[in-house]
């Protein structure tokens, strides 16, 4: 056993159910792409992840369809229920999963935001988290008359005057506040409940919250968001946060990092749960599984998302052009750049990337199709339930993750084959729980209650 696997060695793995939203993201078994919002479909997929023992579901945010050249980019985000109203009805069809909503601090007012992620928490009985993000995607400004001119500092300054304030209204009932004796002289003790004042851009807010703490007192806060102030903005406030990072030395150094940042705000080092978004595919034999993992991935990559990653760069239709070509030779059009809101990150030096990617094309002889699959070719765990078990083991043994936001193959029941076939193998590892530690989010997450 190699001396990494022996830095924590009684680490356990948590899973947690991650859905990116799009048709071509995640195979619809049903054939049918309203099934991505079909509610019988999210009861499948979130009994499916409590039979698992996962520990929450997780959902990203997006308020707004992607679109490009006032085309909406199809392959993408189409149609997102509001993660809340989702969970509240999931929260009602079982009764031990956790649900970590992302909402960003840019554009919602914070005791809005509180009241109804409190409520949800309450009503659940202590199971939701918050992945605070600050959003960097302009055109979801647009919905709130703020596109285009927040600048990072400005939101993460916001970010930490949002926070603040949720917090302090998560935190304004006493314990003991209420009197639950209906013969009691008063409902609310006097004096128990505080009002709550906000700082900075937020100074003039005074709010009095009207609900009250949860079992587990208040969410559980998660954070994504990957600069040195989205870092340090975790390593202060976060308990949980959902990474890019999943090749093994990248995340065992991005884990180490994030350690150190917590040691220096004077928290425990191990107070901070690491959950990147990967896959798993199973098979019977390692082979069989590299062969569903192709499958898989014809299914998800159709020809229309892979024109949408270069319509993105080149800044303009490309719908005659052929995928199994070579990238187009005409420069991208800049000026439409700002038109671009699709899948890639093209905010900058479209030229320069244009050019790298036609090179790397030339170089080895690939068309558009061979070219994206490489760029986006994320890591994901193939593999036999054995083969998989080890290796996610040695991730977490050594300190390299916590978790996993792990998105099903299929929809509905994509984790079907998790829980039937890896999850066991996790079991006998002793790296996955075999029942649920408790009843909220906080304790199936092993996080103290907050004082
Ligand atoms: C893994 C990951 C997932 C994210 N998911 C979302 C999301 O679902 N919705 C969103 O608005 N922003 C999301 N963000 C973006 C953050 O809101 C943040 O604005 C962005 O990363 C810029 O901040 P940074 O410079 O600190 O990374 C995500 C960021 C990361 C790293």
């Amino acid at each position: 056993m190699a001396s990494e696997e022996l830095a924590r060695p009684d680490a356990q793995l948590h899973l947690a159910g991650f859905f990116p939203f799009g048709p071509a993201y995640v195979w619809s078994e049903a054939e049918r792409n309203d099934i991505y919002y079909d509610f019988a479909a999210w009861r499948q997929l979130a009994q499916a992840a409590e039979r698992g023992l996962f520990s929450t579901l997780f959902l990203g945010d997006s308020q707004r369809l992607r679109e490009h050249l006032g085309r909406i980019t199809d392959t993408a985000v189409t149609g997102r229920p509001d993660q809340l109203v989702l969970f509240a009805h999931l929260a009602a069809v079982t009764e031990r999963l956790g649900f970590v909503a992302t909402l960003n601090t840019t554009y919602t007012d914070p005791v809005d935001l509180a009241r109804r992620l409190a409520s949800v928490d309450l009503l659940s009985g202590g199971r939701v988290g918050w992945n605070v993000v600050t959003t960097d995607n302009d055109w979801t400004g647009e919905n709130f008359r703020r596109g285009g001119d927040v600048t990072h500092e400005v939101r993460y300054r916001r970010a930490e005057e949002h926070l603040a304030l949720v917090t302090s209204l998560w935190s304004a009932w006493e314990p003991g506040a209420v009197a639950t004796a209906a013969s009691a002289p008063h409902w609310i003790r006097p004096g128990a409940v505080h009002e709550v004042a906000g700082t900075g851009s937020l100074s003039g807010v005074r709010a009095r919250p009207s609900v009250p703490p949860s079992p587990q007192v208040r969410p559980v806060l998660f954070q994504a968001g990957e600069s040195d102030e989205g870092r340090e903005f975790a390593a202060r406030h976060a308990q949980g946060i959902f990474s890019r990072y999943l090749q093994f030395d990248q995340a065992l150094a991005f884990a180490t990092d994030m350690r150190r940042r917590l040691v220096r705000a004077g928290r425990p080092a191990d107070d901070l749960r690491i959950f990147p978004a990967t896959r798993i595919i199973l098979g019977d034999t390692d082979a069989e599984a590299r062969a569903r993992a192709r499958w898989f991935g014809d299914r998800t990559w159709p020809d229309r998302r892979i024109r949408a990653v270069i319509e993105a760069v080149w800044g303009h239709d490309l719908s005659d052009h052929d995928v199994d070509g070579p990238p187009p030779h005409t420069d991208p059009v800049v000026p439409t750049q700002t038109l671009t809101h699709g899948v890639v990150n093209t905010n900058d030096r479209p030229l320069r990337t244009a050019a790298a990617w036609r090179e790397l094309a030339e170089q080895r002889g690939w068309s558009i199709r061979q070219l994206v699959r490489h760029l986006n070719a994320s890591i994901e765990f193939v593999g036999s339930p054995a083969t998989v078990a080890d290796e996610l083991t040695r991730y977490v043994r050594a300190g390299a993750i916590d978790g996993l936001n792990l998105q099903p193959n299929a929809m509905p029941g994509g984790f079907d084959e998790v829980v039937d076939r890896l999850v066991p193998e996790l079991q006998n590892r002793g790296v996955y729980r075999t029942a649920y530690e408790g009843t909220t989010l906080r304790e199936q997450l092993g996080l103290a209650v907050p004082s």
